[in-house]
């Protein structure tokens, strides 16, 4: 079967690669000429773990393409994914959905047969007639276009995973049995086959999957980061408290690690988006949970500066601090409102020199971090340092022996955000270390 995908970001390239993958021909339409180009030789311009494989795969066997033109991608096929950016607004009021109408105006005209646009990209509920609105006056096929909502619940770093093997897949119709339904059905058998939930919905349910989902997501790293707060207050020990709590399956340990909370490209923005949506919906009540999930997880980040200038004084001129981690969770080279790199930028501003490792995230930290200091190694970053923060937790720095850093760093002091180093282990080599949701 054939099909374009328009939009090649985190998802919509994991999204083609994975359709060809699945056995049907793909172009990739981006409007950014540079990713276009990458795509095209079978790279992704971004880290995400087993893409490059497919995409080398099946752009050298014809079977995917990509491509800046929104007339070939028309041309190209009946059934059209859209899977563009939806950012937070800079004044952080709502989505800004500019990308995904710039796209919808861009492809229309070239839609003179009927077609089905498939949306993946994350919107506030009541997008959809808006989109099929535009389509059915601007594309020569008027009504003969049908708007599908197919919410993808993909996770960074296990993306490919997540594509080919989702828990479940949404589809989202203006009206019952349609021609989109059938259409979708046939793009995904090689997925549905393997009996995976495959929920058929209306539109304002499947929009509503999405925002809830990440909501949902987002509220639970806060719960207990909340219990955090309280096991601060307590001698408590969050760590084993998340871990207790995570027996009861109703509960579970997934997004039960305690620590500096979440970022990333999507759980800030969509909860944040939810939460404005609701608002302008009169169901502003609804969301007061979420609104605090939203206060909690600034308060993390907020936790570890103060524990830094606890640890160093409050005036942070002069001191040195090394930052392990960049990326907003480990196995990906996403910065998008990472947590540690806020992190590092505060204390950046307060005074302190701030050198940052990650193994993949740096090229992208130093186009938005300037001014803070990078060294691959992360035992160079550490060099010299008053204090070291562990603030993305990739599985390496847990293997790294802190007697190789005992003596070449200027105090042995380190903050463990994230709860993944061996207190122990560091202790017993002379490290005064000290972790959130702990006394
Ligand atoms: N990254 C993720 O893990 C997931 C993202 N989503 C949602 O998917 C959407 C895309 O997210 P990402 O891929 O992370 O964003 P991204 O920023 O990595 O990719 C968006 C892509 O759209 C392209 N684009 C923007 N305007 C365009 C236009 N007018 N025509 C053609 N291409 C255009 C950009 O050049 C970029 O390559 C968002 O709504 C996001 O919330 C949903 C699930 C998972
Ligand atoms: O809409 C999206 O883009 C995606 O957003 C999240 O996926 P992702 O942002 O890739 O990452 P997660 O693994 O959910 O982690 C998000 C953030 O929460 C943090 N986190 C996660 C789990 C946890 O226990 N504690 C915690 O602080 C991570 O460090 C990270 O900063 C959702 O998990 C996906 O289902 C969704 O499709």
């Amino acid at each position: 079967m054939k099909m374009t995908v328009v939009g090649c970001g985190y998802l919509g390239a994991t999204h083609a690669a994975c359709m060809a993958e699945l056995g049907h021909e793909v172009l990739g339409m981006d409007c950014d000429i540079d990713k276009v180009r990458s795509l095209s030789t079978g790279r992704a311009p971004f880290y995400e773990r087993g893409l490059n494989d497919l995409l080398a795969r099946h752009t050298a066997s014809g079977r995917l393409r990509f491509t800046t033109s929104y007339q070939e991608a028309a041309d190209f096929a009946d059934l059209h994914f859209v899977g563009v950016g939806t950012p937070q607004r800079p004044d952080g009021s709502g989505y800004d959905l500019s990308h995904l109408f710039d796209a919808l105006t861009g492809l229309a005209p070239g839609l003179t047969r009927p077609a089905v646009i498939a949306v993946k990209s994350t919107v506030p509920v009541g997008t959809a007639p808006r989109v099929a609105g535009l389509l059915h006056e601007h594309a020569p096929a008027g009504k003969g276009i049908e708007v599908a909502w197919n919410p993808d619940f993909l996770r960074e770093s296990r993306a490919v995973e997540d594509t080919l093997r989702p828990d479940r897949l949404v589809l989202g119709f203006g009206t019952p049995h349609s021609w989109a339904e059938t259409v979708l059905r046939e793009a995904f058998a090689g997925i549905i086959e393997t009996g995976v939930p495959t929920i058929v919905t209306d539109w304002a349910t499947a929009e509503l999957a999405k925002g809830a989902a990440n909501s949902f997501l987002a509220t639970k790293i806060s719960f207990i980061n909340a219990m955090a707060e309280i096991c601060e207050k307590s001698g408590a020990d969050a760590a084993g408290l998340a871990g207790i709590l995570g027996h009861d399956i109703r509960i579970g340990h997934q997004g039960m690690l305690p620590g500096l909370g979440f970022g990333g490209g999507c759980l800030p923005k969509d909860l944040r988006g939810f939460i404005d949506r609701a608002g302008e919906l009169g169901a502003g009540q609804a969301v007061g949970i979420l609104r605090e999930a939203d206060a909690v997880n600034a308060r993390r980040r907020q936790r570890v500066i103060d524990l830094a200038r606890e640890e160093l004084g409050d005036d942070l001129r002069g001191k040195r601090i090394a930052v392990w981690g960049a990326a907003f969770k480990p196995g990906t080279d996403d910065i998008r409102d990472s947590p540690a790199l806020a992190v590092a930028q505060s204390l950046y501003d307060l005074g302190a020199a701030v050198t940052v490792s990650d193994p993949r995230a740096l090229d992208n930290a130093r186009k938005l971090h300037p001014r803070l200091d990078y060294a691959e190694d992360p035992v160079a970053a550490a060099r010299n340092c008053d204090l070291l923060l562990h603030l993305t937790e990739w599985p390496q720095y847990a293997d790294i022996d802190p007697e190789r850093l005992t003596g070449r760093v200027s105090t042995p002091k380190a903050i463990d955000a994230r709860g993944t180093l061996d207190l122990v282990r560091w202790q017993d080599a002379g490290w005064h270390i000290r972790t959130l949701g702990r006394a």
